[in-house]
């Protein structure tokens, strides 16, 4: 990088803005200022659905609680089992699920036994019923088979005392199955997270409003409300605010008094209508920081009373790059969730890709699976921080380092696939 390349007043046109925080460097900045909410609350399982947990969950017994069949078929000792040829074991009763057999197995004996149920006392195996041949009151068994087969072992699944869920688990469709398998009809979870948000701007209508010359059907609202419905957090939508200095203000003191986190679109650049900045730094503590990424460079973070602030830029896409890399990863951690990096898969560019070194691009791609079985990844369409379709077309993004340059056609490059990021 030579000097005579950085101007003076360094644009998002430019290669090269020493003033610009690196993506890593903004999000730890932006983490070190959060810590998870403090209040709980005891839910029922249903209702605790997506909610994150407050504290580990021991297991309160084993599961399986006792030693069971995996198949139908007969309960044996495996020391009756024939190493070679076929042994007739005499059957003295059965058990179902439910409706074990209480007796205890004795030399030379079988137990007819269902999937689930209790494997009687002095059995170690079942053979299933394929591999067994009834006769009355008797049944054979040839060869081959392995002592403990086809039985589920008290404990094997969960040991009385392990943890089952650690704290900070957002409660997935299968937990509330496994709580149910304990027996627990509640738990306890981190109250939710409210967020108040607005869109700013003189040249935004709202549906249903006509369309005058110069104006746009306001999207950032609703890009916002999709992305924080997906988390599960309580949603406060303050709706437009006009490019004026008094309403910006009210609005902000009246979302942050209701919210934990406060996020605006619009109104962070440098234009002659740009008022967030002004405003904010006379209500709260703010830092407003250009980053080394493309698209969402300016973005203003901080506090308003005890209210986290975020002021994404207003391009829609910038929008929702700069939800997913910031403020859901700063979402999750007050949630009480441990930090986890978004997952990142290579994939072989299908097409040259434009890339400025000195930012991190974030371009909105279309992932999947080459006849080679290899990933393969194409641009959804044009990549202008305003050409939200071509977001919808995409199912990642193609993460391009600050440091890296044009990517040629069969170039390796990182994907952040949207199935799991949101
Ligand atoms: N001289 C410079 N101008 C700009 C620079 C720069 O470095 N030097 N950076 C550009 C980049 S990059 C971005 S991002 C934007 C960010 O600016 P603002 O946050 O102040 O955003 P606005 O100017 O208010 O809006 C930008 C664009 O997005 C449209 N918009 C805004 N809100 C919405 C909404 N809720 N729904 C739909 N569309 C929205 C707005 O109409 C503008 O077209 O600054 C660049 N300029
Ligand atoms: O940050 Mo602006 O990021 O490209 O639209």
């Amino acid at each position: 990088m030579s000097e005579a390349r950085i101007p003076a007043q360094p644009s998002c046109a430019d290669d090269f803005d020493p003033q610009s925080l690196p993506v890593a460097e903004a999000l730890a900045r932006i983490q070190q200022q959060v810590q998870p909410v403090s209040g709980c609350e005891q839910l029922n399982l249903r209702a605790a659905l997506g909610r994150v947990l407050a504290a580990d969950v021991l297991a309160p017994v084993d599961v399986p609680a006792y030693d069971n069949s995996a198949m139908d078929g007969y309960a044996v000792r495996s020391a009756d089992l024939p190493a070679v040829g076929s042994v007739r074991l005499r059957l003295v009763g059965s058990a179902f699920a439910g409706q074990p057999w209480g007796g205890c197995l004795g030399a030379g004996e079988a137990v007819r036994i269902m999937t689930g149920a209790l494997l009687p006392d002095g059995a170690d195996s079942v053979v299933m019923q394929e591999h067994a041949a009834r006769d009355g009151d008797s049944v054979s068994i040839g060869s081959g088979h392995r002592a403990g087969q086809n039985v589920r072992r008290v404990g094997e699944d969960l040991r009385c005392g392990s943890v089952v869920l650690a704290g900070g688990r957002r409660i997935a469709p299968f937990d509330v199955g496994v709580l149910a398998s304990l027996g627990r009809g509640e738990v306890r979870v981190r109250r939710r997270v409210r967020v108040a948000f607005f869109s700013t701007g003189d040249e935004l209508r709202s549906i249903g409003e006509p369309l005058e010359a110069g104006c746009v059907y306001d999207s950032n609202r609703y890009s916002l409300y999709g992305m924080l419905s997906r988390l599960g957090v309580d949603v406060l939508d303050f709706g437009v605010v006009r490019d004026c200095r008094e309403a910006l203000r009210e609005t902000l003191r009246e979302a942050a008094a209701s919210a934990d986190v406060v996020i605006t679109s619009g109104g962070v650049s440098v234009g002659e209508a740009d008022f967030v900045r002004d405003t904010l730094l006379a209500l709260g503590r703010i830092h407003f920081w250009k980053i080394a990424m493309k698209p969402g460079r300016p973005l203003a973070f901080g506090h308003i009373d005890d209210a986290l602030f975020f002021g994404l830029p207003g391009n829609p896409v910038a929008v929702v790059v700069t939800f997913f890399q910031f403020v859901q990863p700063a979402l999750h951690r007050l949630m009480g969730m441990p930090e986890q990096a978004p997952l990142l898969l290579r994939a072989r560019a299908l097409a040259p890709m434009k890339k400025r070194p000195g930012r991190t691009e974030y371009q909105r791609g279309i992932l999947q699976r080459e006849a080679d079985g290899q990933l393969g990844v194409r641009l959804s369409g044009a990549q202008g921080s305003g050409v939200l379709s071509s977001m919808s077309r995409a199912n990642c993004f193609v993460v391009l380092a600050q440091a890296s340059a044009e990517v040629a056609a069969g170039d390796w490059v990182d994907v952040q696939p949207f199935e799991g990021l949101y």
